[in-house]
């Protein structure tokens, strides 16, 4: 029977919840069995389950009637650790919210991540399954994990049923510290608006960026790419989330410390290399916002079909200083040593010799420089 086998297959390495009014449904692995729980007020924990009895042969009969086969599931991968916790808590209050407003029309799912990069696995099996949207519940890390996991392989994940001709959609509600990746749509921190987003069901494709690296690893950002002092900034400032929007500052100051502005070369658009001397950040922007509000790449559009690079050089700690408020508001492109371009690809390498460059997407750290960066134009459909 199709939810039996559902069921049984879908996540087989995740819980994953099917929501009604007042019954949550529990899938465990390949091979373990499953359980329900009925009538809970709130979605039942990965720690309660052991205290939860098999009833299989009621739960498929209650299956049948929540998890209703007309319906396609949405799936809520919840990063419960997003903005220092607060992300599982809001989560936990909007969900009698959201089942009201879309339980009607969707199979409600709900899948914590247990921990980094889980989210990725979660989002390929959803789409596996044929998921009318997989939706990301926390910051930009989870917004990227969820993006990555839209790909395998170098391939975009597809359907088992290729008769599923509605592409799986990425969807987002904002909950994370910065959630920088909203503010290009002007999309506040209102679980409550995101979740009327989803029921309005509006559809976009919307761009995606790859970086390869020499080992031809890839990963794949929806938001801003960038490169040396700001990434580095990043992977301080991530130590300091609990800290909320403050931990860029902190993460800013800590990365000036041991800054140095390195020569780099660049290849744009496969042409000849060229000489940059002098870089302090390199960012390549899909859409506007990194840092928790800071407007890098002004001119990027995630519908544009290419991605906008912004150049600074020569930069010293006072013209972050002066400059500061021009990078919030994004007006910063016409300050001394700050170029732009659009690109539909560039590559590049440090070659100061003193290596440990850093490299960052959407906010999670990638290692170190020599990269290529490209982009794949209307790669996703989003829900906006
Ligand atoms: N269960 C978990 N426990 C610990 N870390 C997790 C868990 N699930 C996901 N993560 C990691 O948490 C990191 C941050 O998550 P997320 O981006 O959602 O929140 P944030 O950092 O507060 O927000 P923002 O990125 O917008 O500033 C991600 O790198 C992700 O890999």
């Amino acid at each position: 029977m199709k939810m039996m086998t559902c069921h049984s297959f879908i996540y087989p390495n995740h819980n994953y919840y099917y929501h009604h009014q007042n019954f949550y449904f529990v899938a465990l692995g390949r091979g373990t069995s499953m359980a329900a729980a009925s009538a809970s007020p709130t979605p039942v924990l990965r720690s309660e389950l052991k205290s939860v009895e098999p009833v299989e042969q009621d739960l498929q009969t209650a299956l049948n009637f929540v998890s209703s086969p007309r319906h396609r599931d949405l799936v809520f991968v919840v990063n419960p650790q997003g903005a220092n916790g607060r992300t599982g808590k809001d989560w936990k209050k909007l969900l009698p919210f959201l089942r009201s407003r879309l339980g009607n029309d969707y199979n409600i799912c709900e899948s914590f991540t247990t921990g980094p990069r889980h989210a990725i696995d979660i989002t390929r099996e959803a789409i596996r399954e044929g998921a009318e949207a997989v939706i990301a519940v926390g910051g930009d890390g989870t917004i990227y994990e969820v993006v990555n996991g839209f790909f395998c392989d170098g391939k975009p994940v597809a359907s088992n049923n290729k008769e599923n001709l509605k592409a799986t959609a990425l969807g987002v509600i904002p909950l994370g510290t910065g959630s920088d990746f909203a503010r290009t749509f002007g999309w506040s921190n209102d679980p409550y608006a995101a979740v009327e987003r989803v029921a309005k069901g509006m559809r976009s494709r919307v761009d995606v960026g790859v970086i390869t690296g020499p080992t031809s690893d890839q990963n794949y950002f929806i938001n801003v790419a960038d490169i040396h002092l700001s990434a580095k900034a990043g992977f301080y400032a991530s130590k300091y989330k609990k800290f909320g929007n403050l931990c860029y500052v902190i993460g800013a100051l800590q990365a000036f410390m041991s800054h140095y502005n390195q020569d780099f070369r660049i290849k744009v658009n496969e042409g000849e290399w060229e000489f940059c001397p002098q870089v302090t950040a390199l960012c390549v922007g899909n859409a506007k916002f990194f840092g928790g509000g800071m407007k890098i790449t002004p001119n990027a559009d995630p519908r544009s079909g290419n991605l906008s690079v912004v150049i600074l050089q020569h930069f010293k700690w006072y013209d972050f200083i002066l400059n500061l408020h021009k990078i919030y508001s994004g007006t910063h492109l016409k300050v001394k040593n700050v170029s732009s371009r659009s690109v539909n690809s560039i590559e590049v390498e440090d070659i100061s010799g003193r290596g440990g460059v850093y490299i960052q997407s959407d906010g999670e750290h990638l290692g170190f420089l020599p990269k290529k960066i490209c982009v794949l134009p209307s790669a996703i459909e989003m829900i906006c």
